[in-house]
């Protein structure tokens, strides 16, 4: 699966580790920034081109880590088309897909251990939307006011 990763000065650390894990899991990863550890840094750009990559990308997922997770999954949300959300403990990160069929997870580095933080991605990552009925009528609501001509 192509993963689009992207996070902010406080998220570096983690995004590095995870990229280098999924790599070898056998995904392929794309690295959307921050390209360097800048402790000034804004989570907005980077988070953005993830989440636009992963709407033209189909079949792809995003991640998106900041301190919190929260900058990060607002500003993913507001490309048209994703639907991020923050994973804070195994049944979120489970539950984003199957019941919301989230395609970006927002994770805060500062929330977890590492290998927490890894676990919740990887969560993420192996678990298939429903496809029941009441979660897909339910996602259908949310993108008919995000593109209230069709
Ligand atoms: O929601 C935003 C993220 O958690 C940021 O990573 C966080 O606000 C960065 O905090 P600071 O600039 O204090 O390192």
């Amino acid at each position: 699966m192509r993963i689009h990763l992207a996070a902010d000065h406080a998220g570096f650390e983690l995004k590095t580790v995870l990229a280098a894990h999924l790599a070898r899991a056998g995904h392929d990863v794309i690295d959307h920034g921050a390209d360097t550890y800048d402790p000034d840094d804004d989570y907005p750009a980077v988070c953005l081109a993830a989440a636009e990559a992963v709407v033209s990308d189909a079949g792809s997922l995003g991640v998106v880590i900041g301190g919190s997770g929260n900058g990060e999954q607002i500003a993913a949300n507001k490309v048209r088309g994703v639907r991020a959300a923050l994973a804070w403990s195994p049944a979120t990160a489970t539950l984003a897909r199957q019941h919301n069929d989230a395609n970006v997870v927002a994770i805060g580095a500062r929330q977890h251990a590492e290998a927490e933080a890894v676990a919740l991605v990887e969560a993420f990552l192996a678990e298939p939307f429903s496809g029941d009925e009441r979660h897909q009528r339910r996602i259908e609501q949310v993108a008919a006011y995000e593109n209230p001509a069709t």
